[in-house]
């Protein structure tokens, strides 16, 4: 069995940690999504791509209910995180989003300072400790290669920062609660090639720790930072795996179209 086979063997027989089954979507009466039942492996990066409104950014926003907050939104079918229902009544949904965080296309650093924003979850949670609100500043900034370069200045505004370090803040501030789950909504795209570089070589320590779901349009970033891709069209997955295999040898012609530039 060749290499790249016993890669999607290993993966399918890891638990995963958020899968979503049979997944139906609706904005109102329009449906957004069909049927998605999709696995995502753990300490694994997975990268959605497809064409502009195919609904990578609606499924990803599934994954923690972000969807709940716009109205007239309907869901069929089921979303587990370690076996539970995200959609069942005793989840706490606010627990959900710690587990499964977030970080934006355009970063949102809050008008506060560098030090407040990372612990900004930490404070909603009650966490008044200063040495231990101290250590997980220092413990997130360092996860999200930023350290070095604010240490010194962490009382300042966060909204002095360049937007790659904005960004960068963000993810900090996305790792300071400690969630299991990032998901990434193509967080490169307002960024210059040398800061969209440092946030991929990022993303590449943070899958040792953290599973990251990431949408791009990316498709060389997609090859370059991915494990896993999942090509979306038109609300429906049509193809799913190694990332390897999807772009050196993508099972379907939609697929090896929108790869190769023919469309999208
Ligand atoms: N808040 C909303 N209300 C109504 N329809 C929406 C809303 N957000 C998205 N849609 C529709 O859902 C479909 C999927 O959109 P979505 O933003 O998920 O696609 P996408 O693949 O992320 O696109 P892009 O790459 O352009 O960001 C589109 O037809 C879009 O118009």
């Amino acid at each position: 069995m060749d290499q790249l086979s016993q890669d999607n063997i290993a993966a399918t027989l890891e638990t995963p940690v958020i899968e979503a089954e049979k997944l139906n979507f609706f904005y109102g009466n329009a449906q957004a999504l069909y049927n998605i039942s999709l696995a995502f492996p753990r300490r694994k990066v997975t990268a959605l791509i497809g064409p502009s409104g195919c609904g990578k950014s609606t499924f990803l926003r599934c994954l923690n209910r972000m969807n709940d907050l716009v109205d007239g939104t309907r869901v069929e079918g089921s979303i587990k995180i370690n076996g539970a229902d995200i959609y069942s009544s005793s989840m706490d949904v606010i627990e959900l989003r710690r587990r499964v965080g977030m970080v934006f296309q355009k970063s949102n650093p809050f008008p506060k300072s560098i030090y407040e924003n990372v612990i900004y979850g930490l404070r909603i949670a009650g966490v008044n400790n200063k040495a231990v609100l101290d250590e997980a500043v220092e413990k997130s900034l360092k996860g999200a290669a930023l350290w070095d370069e604010v240490k010194d200045r962490l009382t300042q505004s966060a909204l002095g920062l360049s937007g790659g370090q904005q960004q960068r803040l963000c993810i900090a501030r996305a790792i300071a609660v400690n969630p299991e789950v990032i998901l990434m909504d193509e967080p490169c795209s307002a960024l210059d090639p040398k800061s969209t570089a440092r946030v991929e070589d990022l993303i590449g320590e943070l899958r040792q720790d953290y599973t990251i779901i990431i949408v791009t349009h990316n498709m060389q970033q997609a090859a370059r930072v991915s494990d896993y891709t999942a090509f979306l069209y038109e609300g429906l997955l049509v193809e799913y795996g190694l990332t390897k295999k999807i772009f050196m040898k993508p099972k379907n012609k939609q697929t090896e179209d929108y790869i190769t530039g023919r469309f999208g």
